[in-house]
């Protein structure tokens, strides 16, 4: 576990829950790129939103799949992270760092035993772990869904992989999540709305707390 523990708030849009966020003591926010999200930001929004970001908590940009076009567009407005949401393989990952020169968080699902098995393959081609639940057959979007995932089945990952932790986290259940899991950061979304892409302050406020007082 991270000391302190990183916690990102993510799907942020507005200006006013970017301040929400950094008066609450978070470390990381994210910022959607993917317009099948109900937190989606244009390319102009995502310059103004890392803008006033800049220096003052760490900012990433959630992309699903991306081309390199794509790719260049988003690090050139200067985030700190680039977040890979969608299936990108190994290779693919190598790859968008090497475009991006930017830290990536590379995302992966899991539902299984054996989607545990995958994750050693992206250590090396990652900046960053982020294990979130496996969307539902037929989901129209790979996050952000506020599932979770079975966290005991991470007992079988290698202790030495340093990982975030998301899917499905709520300011009632974070702490339990820290507890049990030790993860090196948490991730949340969904759990800190009052409906889904309306982020609520006071969500976003417990939800620092309680996983703050779990460490
Ligand atoms: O938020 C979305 O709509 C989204 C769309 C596509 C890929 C990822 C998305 N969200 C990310 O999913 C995790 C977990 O979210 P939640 O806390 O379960 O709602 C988080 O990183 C979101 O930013």
């Amino acid at each position: 576990m991270a000391d302190p523990l990183i916690i990102k708030i993510c799907g942020i849009k507005t200006l006013e829950m970017l301040d929400v966020a950094i008066d609450a003591g978070a470390d990381m926010v994210g910022f959607m790129h993917f317009v099948r999200s109900p937190r989606h930001v244009t390319i102009e929004r995502l310059g103004t939103l890392i803008s006033e970001a800049r220096g003052r908590i760490e900012t990433c940009v959630v992309l699903v799949n991306p081309d390199n076009s794509c790719v260049a567009e988003v690090a050139a407005l200067g985030p700190d992270w680039i977040q890979l949401h969608g299936p990108e393989t190994p290779h693919r990952v190598e790859a968008i760092r090497a475009v991006a020169g930017v830290e990536i968080m590379k995302v992966l699902p899991i539902g299984s035993a054996d989607d545990v098995t995958h994750v050693a393959s992206f250590v090396d081609v990652a900046d960053r772990i982020l294990l979130d639940a496996k969307p539902p057959k037929g989901a129209d979007r790979p996050g952000g869904l506020g599932e979770t995932f079975d966290w005991e089945l991470l007992k079988a990952l290698d202790p030495s992989i340093p990982f975030m932790l998301s899917g499905g986290l709520t300011p009632q259940t974070v702490a339990e999540a820290i507890k049990t899991v030790r993860p090196y950061g948490v991730d949340v979304s969904s759990g800190v709305e009052s409906a889904p892409g309306v982020k609520d302050k006071q969500l976003i406020e417990a939800f620092i707390r309680n996983a703050r007082s779990a460490v």
